[in-house]
């Protein structure tokens, strides 16, 4: 009897494999670290061999140790750090250059051209997106034209293009499927969101064939199976999602105006907006939330690309921490920041500034300021990033924040969640599973397969294990954020 659903989650930083059972109770999880390449200042490669390596690994490790057989897992969902490109050769399965990563800015000289080009405004209406290094498109593009000889055996259809979703599916299928989902598709700058198709003009524009893209599917589906060789058997490959999207829907964020915020290497605030692709004044994205049953759910998305990753920063470049952990100790040490700000814009800011050239400070320091006050303004900048995208969302969509589910590393912080609840003013709920990236994909998968029958089961087994509510005053609130947008005029550069 099949027993579990296997969730695949690649992050930017490890690879996670993780069985839910019925109840979305976690039965086992497995992950790896694996290694960041830092070529140049602002760019940012993984090794897609080892990105594939370290997925296998935590899979085989978690059947392994639990002593659950391949044959007892119903269906596999992935779920995966969106944006990071790949190319690889389509008669060996090899990787043709390093898996360019969303935080890598080293296509940056292409977006200026394009804008130099007047072509921002047709790019961002069909595709929900701001011409920016983050996304795909001009990785591809990068790749194309400067790794010798690749262009040729592109156009001679040597050569396959994917995001990290992609790739797992080639490899988990021996090479059968190249596909992606629609919320994968919807950041590489390449789909357009209404139309649902890769949009010719805009290939056409960055110099990239057709023939190299990975056929669209749907979120929710049985794609194919793996191949025996992964391991041993095989089992339905069923659920794919850019890992924020998938987050909203292991958050159970089922209904228009519901909105979760992931605090990992970055933050990604998500609202769901159905049926509609509300476009932004503010510089959200519109993104395609999930395609399931013939139909398409749209969202609109702040991107915060460094959060979680500050701490890091504090950890292994200041050293002022062991742990990330540490940082609720020493924050709870004084009452507040004492003025000081840190703004992380350690790879240029996302929304709703989109200054790529932006780079991180820390300000307000006087001579009392100690480490107490930095990790603590490192913690609280998650909070005022979140309110610069939580106020564009307002703005943008008209509708008016009820509460916040959390989830991610950092979203064990208590101090960060009360500190995120006070900024808001609405309460700030995290879930009894904080793994949603990782339960939407199963869901995604279990869906397809009848492992559980529909939406309204799944939005029944999300409970809270912890809640915040606002305690700031008004007053406080406005000067602290006051101080924050100062801060930020400080670093932008436009
Ligand atoms: N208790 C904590 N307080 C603050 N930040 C934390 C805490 N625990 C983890 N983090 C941060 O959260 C991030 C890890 O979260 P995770 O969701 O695993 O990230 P990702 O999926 O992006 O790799 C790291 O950047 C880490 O610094
Ligand atoms: O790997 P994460 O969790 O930091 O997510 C990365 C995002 O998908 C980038 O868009």
């Amino acid at each position: 009897m099949t027993k579990y659903v296997m969730a695949l989650d690649q992050g930017t930083t490890s690879s996670r494999t993780i069985l839910f059972d019925k109840n979305s109770q976690i039965v086992a999880s497995r992950s790896s670290e694996f290694t960041q390449l830092y070529p140049q200042p602002g760019w940012v490669s993984h090794d897609a061999r080892e990105i594939w390596d370290s997925q296998a690994h935590t899979m085989r490790k978690v059947l392994r140790d639990t002593e659950v057989s391949p044959s007892d897992v119903a269906a596999i969902g992935i779920t995966n750090q969106r944006e990071t490109t790949i190319l690889w050769d389509k008669n060996t399965g090899e990787p043709v250059y390093e898996a360019i990563v969303w935080q890598c800015r080293r296509t940056s000289q292409i977006c200026e051209e394009i804008k130099a080009k007047g072509w921002e405004e047709e790019f961002r209406s069909k595709t929900g997106l701001p011409v920016d290094a983050y996304f795909s498109g001009t990785k591809v593009q990068w790749i194309l034209d400067n790794i010798p000889g690749i262009r040729n055996r592109a156009e001679k259809g040597e050569i396959l293009f994917g995001t990290v979703d992609s790739w797992l599916v080639y490899k988990l299928s021996g090479g059968k499927l190249h596909i992606t989902d629609y919320s994968n598709a919807s950041r590489t700058m390449l789909y357009n969101i209404h139309e649902q198709k890769w949009d010719e003009e805009i290939l056409g524009k960055l110099n990239i064939p057709a023939s190299i893209l990975p056929k669209v599917v749907a979120s929710s589906g049985v794609y194919g199976t793996t191949c025996k060789k992964v391991f041993g058997a095989e089992v339905p490959i069923a659920g794919i999602a850019g890992d924020q999207q998938a987050a909203l829907f292991g958050q159970a964020c089922f209904s228009p105006g519901m909105v979760k915020n992931t605090y990992g290497t970055g933050c990604f605030i998500l609202m769901n907006t159905g049926e509609k692709a509300v476009s932004s004044e503010s510089g959200l994205i519109t993104t395609i939330a999930w395609g399931i049953d013939g139909k398409v759910d749209y969202a609109l998305e702040g991107s915060v690309f460094v959060a979680g990753a500050a701490i890091q920063w504090l950890r292994d470049e200041l050293r002022i921490i062991h742990d990330a952990a540490d940082t609720e100790y020493y924050a709870a040490k004084v009452p507040d920041a004492g003025g000081v700000y840190f703004v992380p814009a350690f790879v240029g800011l996302g929304t709703p500034h989109w200054d790529m050239y932006a780079r991180g400070a820390i300000l307000g320091l006087t001579r009392g300021s100690n480490r107490n006050h930095i990790v603590r303004a490192a913690l609280e900048a998650m909070c005022y990033r979140t309110k610069d995208v939580v106020d564009a969302m307002q703005k943008d969509s008209g509708i008016n924040l009820k509460e916040l589910r959390i989830d991610g590393g950092a979203s064990q912080n208590s101090l960060l969640c009360q500190f995120q609840a006070d900024l808001l003013n609405v309460p700030v709920h995290r879930p009894t599973i904080f793994e949603t990236t990782a339960l939407g994909a199963a869901y995604l998968a279990g869906l397809a397969v009848g492992y559980w029958e529909n939406r309204e089961q799944i939005a029944e087994n999300w409970s809270i294990a912890s809640s915040y509510t606002p305690k700031m005053s008004e007053e406080v609130r406005e000067e602290k954020y006051n101080g924050w947008q100062k801060a930020v005029q400080q670093v932008t550069t436009m």
